[in-house]
């Protein structure tokens, strides 16, 4: 990716987030309380293919907990919500003609078996915003089907780059199991 591309994301994901927690903070949520719920995303194992992506939503859920704390005295709780793969029309839109194979490929990543629907989200967001989220602060709902415990979607070609681990019986041992000679 381009510095460009990395900097647009960089500035929508995590500063547009910055600017507009602090614009309602000031506005009204520093006097009065309030709650607010970030849209991160399912990058728990880093987000390859998306690093931008994945390093803005890493640092907007720091940022939430930041400032659950900074601003508890106010009465203001911060959470975040993070989605799995989500479908709309928009969303496959988003990504032009890649977007129908892109959503489709990621089916089989999802413990579901199907991806999820705007409407599985926005009830969680509700909930954080709700006064039945009166005692969760900082606090991140990942709302995936398990999705983040399952496999990655980035596919790793065999290869042999890697660095050679230090020499001795267990390198040997390590060395057979790749040769498929073990006796075990
Ligand atoms: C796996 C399963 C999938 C399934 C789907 C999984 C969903 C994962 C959830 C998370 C998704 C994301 O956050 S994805 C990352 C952000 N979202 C998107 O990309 C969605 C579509 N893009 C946009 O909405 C916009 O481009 C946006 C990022 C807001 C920037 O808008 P701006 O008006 O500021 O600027 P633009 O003119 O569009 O772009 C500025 C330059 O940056 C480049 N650029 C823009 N977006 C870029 C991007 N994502 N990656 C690289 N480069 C990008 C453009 O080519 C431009 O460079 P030049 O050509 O040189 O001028
Ligand atoms: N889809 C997915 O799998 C996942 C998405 N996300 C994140 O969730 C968020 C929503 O994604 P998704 O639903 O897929 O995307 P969509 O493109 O479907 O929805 C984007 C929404 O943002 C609104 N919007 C765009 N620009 C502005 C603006 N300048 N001011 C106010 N509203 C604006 C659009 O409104 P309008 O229709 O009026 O243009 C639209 O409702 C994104 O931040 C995305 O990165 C996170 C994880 C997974």
């Amino acid at each position: 990716m381009s510095a460009k591309g990395w900097k647009a994301v960089i500035d929508t994901n995590l500063t547009g987030t910055f600017h507009c927690s602090q614009e309602v903070y000031r506005a009204w949520m520093k006097e009065h309380g309030g709650a607010i719920v970030n849209i991160i995303a399912d990058m728990w194992k880093g987000f390859p293919g998306m690093a931008h992506t994945g390093a803005a939503r890493a640092a907007v859920e720091n940022l939430t907990k930041s400032l659950a704390i900074e601003w508890a005295a106010s009465g203001v709780r911060v959470n975040s919500v993070a989605p799995g793969t989500i479908i709309s029309k928009t969303a496959v839109a988003n990504y032009k003609e890649a977007g129908p194979a892109l959503f489709q490929m990621s089916i089989a990543f999802s413990p579901a078996k199907r991806l999820g629907v705007p409407e599985e989200i926005s009830p969680a967001v509700c909930f954080l915003l709700s006064p039945a989220a009166s005692y969760i602060s900082g606090a991140t709902l990942r709302v995936d089907a398990g999705q983040s415990l399952y496999h990655s979607m980035w596919e790793i070609p065999d290869h042999s780059a890697w660095p050679e681990p230090p020499n001795g019986e267990n390198a040997e041992t390590l060395r057979e199991i790749l040769n498929n000679k073990s006796k075990l």
